[in-house]
């Protein structure tokens, strides 16, 4: 072994078969374990066993194909600039992550409801909730893009149960904050080569805001987590399987004993493409996350106290600050009002 190779323990992630809670009392108590393990040590792990077929993944993927292959004209007739709502089309470029610029275009998507503009007395964050803007020549589009966040929306519910289980916490504490009214966010992802500027930022290092993000990446890779040494390491694809993290929320419900991970994606190289499609799911946006009673509680060092990244237990509030610093473009045409003077 050479000095300069990365522990193979960095290297991999976790895989987690989420099929073993329904193989009995012994396999579930493992799969315990091992989720109690990843989601406390690291706060990312490979989800298999999820039930999610092959023929459901190509029809979103084909889908996402077609969106990304039409004409710029027609994907901009979705610019999210023109939703107050930050739905729609983000062209590569437009996107901030850290203050700098993420070189990826995306069309984010949310549950299908109307408008509703707060207020005066409201919370900001009803902005939030509003409809999504579909491509008129693609109607798969939309059937599979609400396909996919009914069926996620159930294999991510499943995953919070046994996660909360195995740290020995009530499965359903926080099934009363999804329900009707929750507020998964999927986005459809592609990264364009490198923006030749030598930043390799595909997107800057993040903490997702929500409970758990589900993520299907292809085969190029690039997407980076950082670990207990402070390093960003490689998560490398694994076919079939999506790649899971842990959001803020569940930081701010278990006081930092889970923990929401850093992550990000490396530039490919020029002239190769990469897509992704990750899954947010979140609860209703006025939830407020109460404290997750369990057993470890006392052992929990507190959430991530950094200045430039406040976590919010009103989870409108943490999804808000997210999209006003991300899209730069539609913060001052719609909501001016909101952002803190320079
Ligand atoms: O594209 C990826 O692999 C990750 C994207 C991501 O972390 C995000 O959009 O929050
Ligand atoms: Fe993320």
């Amino acid at each position: 072994m050479t000095p300069l190779a990365t522990n193979p323990s960095h290297r991999q992630l976790p895989v987690i078969d989420l099929s073993a809670a329904d193989r009995g009392p012994r396999e579930r108590a493992l799969l315990h374990a091992q989720l109690h393990g990843a989601a406390h040590d690291v706060g990312f792990f490979q989800l298999v066993g999820h039930g999610v077929g092959e023929r459901e993944t190509e029809a979103l993927l084909s889908a996402m194909r077609a969106f990304f292959a039409l004409p710029e004209a027609e994907r901009l007739a979705l610019d999210n600039v023109n939703s107050p709502h930050f739905r729609g089309y983000t062209r590569t470029g437009d996107e901030r992550t850290g203050g700098r610029r993420d070189w990826r275009d995306q069309l984010d998507i949310g549950a299908e409801r109307p408008a509703r503009a707060p207020g005066p007395d409201e919370p900001a964050y009803w902005w939030l909730q509003g409809p999504n803007q579909w491509p008129a020549g693609l109607p798969e589009l939309r059937t599979a893009a609400l396909a996919w966040i009914d069926r996620l929306s159930a294999v991510a519910g499943k995953l919070l149960h046994e996660l909360l289980a195995s740290i020995g916490a009530p499965a359903g504490f926080y099934d009363p904050v999804f329900g009707e009214r929750a507020h998964p966010h999927l986005k459809l992802v592609r990264y364009p080569g490198s923006a030749g500027d030598g930043a390799g930022q595909g997107v800057g290092a993040h903490k997702d805001y929500g409970f758990l993000t589900l993520l299907l990446q292809d085969g190029v890779g690039g997407l980076q987590v950082q670990r207990e040494d402070g390093a960003f390491h490689d998560v490398p694809p694994l076919p079939g399987a999506f790649v899971v993290n842990l959001g803020e929320l569940l930081e701010v419900a278990t006081d930092g004993y889970l923990v929401a991970t850093n992550h990000r994606v490396v530039s490919p190289p020029s002239a190769v493409e990469r897509f992704s499609v990750p899954f947010f799911y979140n609860p209703r946006l006025d939830a407020r996350v109460e404290p997750l009673p369990f057993p470890h509680a006392s052992a929990a060092p507190g959430v991530s106290d950094d200045p430039a990244n406040p976590l919010f237990a009103e989870y409108g509030f943490n999804e808000l600050k997210g999209k006003l610093r991300a899209h730069p473009l539609v913060a001052e045409r719609h909501h001016a009002e909101l952002l803190s003077p320079a």
